[in-house]
């Protein structure tokens, strides 16, 4: 029986992926096989020694101790594009409440609610002060051009805005969804300096964490409106609240609050609602229990984000997973070691990432006892598993 983690809430169409009788799922766990999670922090997590998986069920993993569940041995999935729809969704009303002054309005309102039939000329007398630019003809910078960005990017033409993206390592499947009316900014900087709005669709990675500050916000357009629907952490709180402050930035909407951003005027912050749509739970659970499964099942992975992208059709009486280093004479050490136990080979197939690789091997005989302790003992061999 496979026993899977749920450190967060998990929507039960995911869950319905898991056949009963072999599967159990649950919020405790004696020995799990694997972890699912969405964002709930892992990096205090002390993992047990039976965890070979963890599925991020969304995009962002930042919250995953990625290089050390590497060294354990532990592959790490997540659900690519499968809540982009959600996310983009919110970004059209995050643009057009960063124009329109919608939420102050709505704020006003309930100061005038007891004047009573004073009320609607009390409305056109004071509307003025929350009148905002419309989208159309103005431009649009999108950092990050990956899942959500591309849908963002092409859906913001239908405004008839002038869209500008950026992205240095943007994926083949991305450059053929993206619309051609889209302007390719060759730099980050073309972006800020360009832009009426700005919106981010990046990781948090080291070399995005703080990306908006006071110097990148100083070389922007004076009230330029800026959306963060990706990580709190990709800008500096007190850098951009004193930003709002001089009038450089006009509006900022962010999907991240925290204690300093809550109520601040010309801030819009909403509780990290971009994936929480009935639709995108499912697709990302679904995803992340197919890739469980077929990694717990069958060793086969798809969508990890620390190991490389390996599937092959079964065969044989025994199917080993070896994680390993990238280093030389890894395949052959793993090869030797079954043809001293005069183990054939039927199928094998390696594929790497940076440091770290994996051997699927398809024997066709059952393995002698100790030939897997033997086997994890080599030099560089991180974690053998038996499928
Ligand atoms: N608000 C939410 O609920 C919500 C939901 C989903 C994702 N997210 C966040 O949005 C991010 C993007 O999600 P996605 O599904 O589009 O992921 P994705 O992996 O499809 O796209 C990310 C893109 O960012 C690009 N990129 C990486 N570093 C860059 C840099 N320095 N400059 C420019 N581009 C860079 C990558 O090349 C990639 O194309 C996630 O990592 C997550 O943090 C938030
Ligand atoms: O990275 C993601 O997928 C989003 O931030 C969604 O997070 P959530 O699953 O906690 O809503």
């Amino acid at each position: 029986m496979y026993q899977i983690k749920l450190l967060n809430k998990i929507s039960p169409s995911g869950l319905d992926v898991f056949p009963k009788g072999q599967y159990s799922y649950a919020e405790e766990a004696q020995s799990p096989d694997a972890i699912m999670v969405r964002s709930a922090s892992l990096h205090e997590y002390e993992f047990e020694p039976s965890i070979k998986a963890v599925a991020r069920a969304g995009a962002g993993v930042n919250n995953i101790p990625i290089d050390r569940c590497s060294e354990l041995g532990i592959a790490v999935f997540n659900t690519p594009g499968a809540n982009a729809n959600a996310v983009k969704e919110l970004v059209v009303a995050g643009l057009l409440l960063s124009a329109r002054k919608v939420v102050p309005a709505i704020e006003w309102l309930s100061t005038i609610k007891d004047e009573g039939d004073a009320v609607p000329g009390l409305v056109e007398k004071g509307k003025g002060k929350f009148a905002g630019p419309e989208l159309k003809g103005k431009k649009l910078g999108v950092i990050g051009l990956g899942a959500i960005g591309v849908m963002v990017a092409n859906i913001a033409r239908h405004f008839e805005m002038e869209v500008y993206g950026y992205d240095p390592y943007m994926s083949v499947s991305a450059a053929w969804a993206i619309s051609r009316s889209i302007n390719h900014a060759s730099s980050v900087k073309e972006i800020f300096e360009t832009c009426d709005f700005i919106t981010l669709h990046v990781p948090q990675t080291p070399e995005t964490k703080g990306m908006i500050n006071t110097e990148s916000i100083s070389t922007m357009k004076h009230g330029v409106r800026i959306l963060n629907f990706a990580r709190g952490g990709l800008v500096v709180n007190a850098d951009i609240l004193a930003a709002i402050d001089e009038g450089k930035v006009a509006c900022y909407v962010t999907d991240f609050p925290s204690a300093e951003l809550i109520g601040q005027k010309n801030v819009v912050v909403i509780p990290h609602l971009g994936a929480s749509t009935p639709e995108s739970e499912d697709n990302c659970a679904t995803m992340a229990a197919e890739e469980l499964r077929e990694y717990l099942e069958n060793g086969n992975i798809k969508n990890s984000v620390n190991l490389p992208s390996l599937s092959m059709e079964r065969s044989g009486k025994v199917r080993l997973g070896v994680i390993h280093r990238n280093v030389p004479n890894m395949i052959s050490q793993v090869t030797q070691t079954l043809s001293d136990a005069h183990i054939n080979i039927g199928n094998m197939t390696n594929k790497s990432r940076g440091d770290y690789a994996y051997t699927l091997v398809d024997a066709d005989s059952d393995l002698p006892a100790g030939l897997i302790d033997t086997m994890q003992k080599i030099e560089g061999v991180i974690r053998v598993t038996i499928y």
